[in-house]
Formats: structure tokens, sequence, C-alpha cells
């Protein structure tokens, strides 16, 4: 296991506290904010361990958090009339929908029922527009995280080649965009790409989000680029990333670890949205 003192580790904790000190700062100077609500629909290990921190951290800075867990059973209607009754709720600020959600739901349809000004993630078809258009401040937490995280390397992102394994929704496709929003060279690759070795090999930076336990290996990756590490993936030997981040260090410039990464980043980054549509609740006059 890495040695804590390690250099090429590049560790949440600091970039996590800064984030969580403003979103601190924010809360303490508001006489009232609303509370922020995480749904679970069924039980899936990953979200449960988010869950838990995002109650924990709410907690520390004195931020309204409720939690709900939703049967597995519960139908597509039954979901959007609650989502409906949280956005007329003045007494939540935000509602946050973890996936994944059961296979008989239709979560793009939910995402669309969180309103706009409530939608803490930015995973609204209308939020996650905003990205298009490079207005990051309120996007997919962990894609946020993963570009705060190569932002703290100190390298200059304009010309960057990166190369992001995974296109989903929430990870890949915002990351892609936001690192094109600060001038990189973004490759996307996924499971069709026919050689992802050939573009990783070639990258500054590589970020991995496909839930393959060590899908990257110290052959893909150049010396000295930055690794970030976004995969979770249960197994016998306990949470692996989706980089074998021993091997990998040895050859990288930086590697975020997992535990310790991305992970308490993309935390800390939910309550800086929080903070962020409670600002703009205020400019849309729904609160004085
Ligand atoms: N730390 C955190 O905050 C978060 C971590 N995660 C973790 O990140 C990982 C990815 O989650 P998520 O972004 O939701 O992705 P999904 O699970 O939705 O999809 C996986 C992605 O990986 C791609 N893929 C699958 N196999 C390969 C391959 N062999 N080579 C290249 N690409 C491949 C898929 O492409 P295709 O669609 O073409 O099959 C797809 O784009 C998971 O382990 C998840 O737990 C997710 C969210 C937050
Ligand atoms: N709509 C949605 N958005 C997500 O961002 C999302 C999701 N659904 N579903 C589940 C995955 C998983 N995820 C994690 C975030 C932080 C930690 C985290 O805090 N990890 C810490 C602590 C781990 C621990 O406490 O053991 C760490 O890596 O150091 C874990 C997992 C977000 N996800």
């Amino acid at each position: 296991m890495a040695k804590d003192n390690d250099p090429r580790l590049l560790r949440g904790a600091a970039v996590r506290q800064r984030i969580l000190d403003e979103a601190a700062q924010y809360i303490a100077s508001q006489s009232s904010i609303g509370k922020l609500v995480s749904i679970s629909i069924g039980e899936v290990a990953e979200v449960a361990v988010y869950v838990r921190n995002q109650a924990r951290v709410a907690h520390q800075l004195k931020l309204p958090f409720d939690q709900e867990f939703w049967g597995s059973d519960v139908t597509q209607e039954e979901c959007k009339a609650r989502l409906q009754e949280m956005n007329d709720d003045p007494s939540i600020l935000g509602v946050i929908l973890q996936r994944p959600v059961p296979d008989h739901i239709n979560l793009r349809s939910l995402q669309s029922a969180i309103h706009p000004l409530k939608d803490v993630e930015g995973m609204n078809p209308a939020s996650i527009g905003n990205i298009i258009y490079n207005d990051v401040a309120l996007a997919p937490c962990t894609a946020a995280a993963a570009v705060e995280l190569i932002r703290e390397t100190g390298l200059n992102m304009e010309g960057l080649e990166v190369v992001m394994v995974g296109h989903s929704e929430i990870v890949g496709k915002p990351v892609a965009m936001m690192l094109m929003a600060e001038g990189a060279t973004v490759t996307v690759c996924h499971h069709m790409t026919r050689s992802v070795a050939m573009h990783s090999r070639r990258a500054d930076v590589v970020v991995v989000a496909v839930g393959k336990a060590h899908l990257l290996g110290p052959d893909m990756i150049k010396p000295g680029a930055v690794v970030i590490d976004i995969g979770i993936n249960q197994t016998p030997d306990g949470i692996l990333g989706d980089v074998d981040t021993e091997a990998v260090k040895e050859v990288a410039g930086w590697i975020t670890p997992v535990p310790g990464g991305v992970g308490p980043v993309t935390v800390a980054i939910l309550m800086r949205n929080a903070t962020i549509a409670h600002q703009r609740q205020i400019a849309s006059g729904w609160l004085t």
C-alpha cells in the first residue's frame, strides 16, 4: 500500500477542505437555508457509502439534510409525484437522485422532474446543457471533482492532452466537456474503442470512470502522466478503483487513490452545488 506521504498520490483531502470551508462560510452567512434531500431507490453499496458521507459532511457544515430511501418496488408515478412535491416545498433547497435506480424506473424522466433550480447535481437535461456553453459553476459532482484534482497538479490545462475512459452522462461526458472548457484536447474512449491503450499512452492526463477493477495498468500510461481514478469496484479484496494504483504509481506523475481521492471531493462539490443553487434561487426571486 502506498505510504501516506507518497508525493505521487494526488489526495482529495486538501481540495475537499478548501471547498468545504467556502461552503461552510456561505451557509453561516445565511439567516436560514433549506434542506438538501438525497434520494436512493433500492439498495446499492456505493450509494450507501456516498449518502452516509453526504449526511456526515452536511452535519459538519450545519446544512439541513434529509435522506430518503425509496423501496425498489416504487413506481415511476410515485417517484414523479414525490419529486413534484419537493419542487414545491419551500423548506427543500435541493434534491439529488442517486444512481443506479431499478431497471423499471426511467431515470432521465425523473432527472427532468427535479426543477432545474433544485437540481443540485446538474443532471436535469436543462441543467447539464449549461456545460456545453462553458457554464460549469454547477456541474455533476464527480466530474467537477476530477477537474478540481487535475487543477491541483498545477498543470496548465490549455492544450493538455486528456484521455477520458468512459462516456457516461454523469461522469465521462461532463468531464470531457468541462476539460474542453479549460482548453484541453480531449479524447473519449468507451467499450467500442479499438485500443484504449493506443490513446491513453500518449495522454498527459488519463481519467478513468468505467467500473472495472484495475482496467488501467502501468503499460497504458506515459511516464509522468496524471491519472484520475473514478472507478469504485467492490471486490473480495475490498474496494478497488479502475486503476492498478500500486503498479501505475511507479510510472505516473500523480495518481488519485481509491479511497481518498475523487470520492471525498465529490462530496464537497455536492455541498458547494447546494450553496450555488441557493444563490440562484435568491437571484430568481424564489427566496428573499
Ligand atoms: N467516485 C465517485 O464519485 C463516483 C464513482 N463512480 C464510479 O465510476 C465508475 C463508472 O461509473 P459511471 O460513470 O456511472 O459509468 P457507467 O457504469 O454508466 O458506464 C461505464 C462506462 O465505461 C465504459 N466502458 C465499459 N467497458 C469499457 C472498456 N473496456 N474500455 C473503455 N470503456 C469502457 C462504458 O462504455 P459503453 O457505454 O460504450 O459500454 C461506459 O461509458 C463506476 O465504478 C462507478 O461506481 C460513479 C459516479 C461517481
Ligand atoms: N447521482 C449520483 N451521483 C453520484 O455522484 C453517485 C451516484 N449517483 N451513485 C453512487 C456513486 C458513488 N459515489 C461516491 C461518491 C463519494 C464516495 C466517497 O465519499 N468515497 C470516499 C470514502 C469511502 C468510505 O467512506 O469508505 C473515498 O473514496 O475516500 C463514494 C462513492 C457517487 N456516486
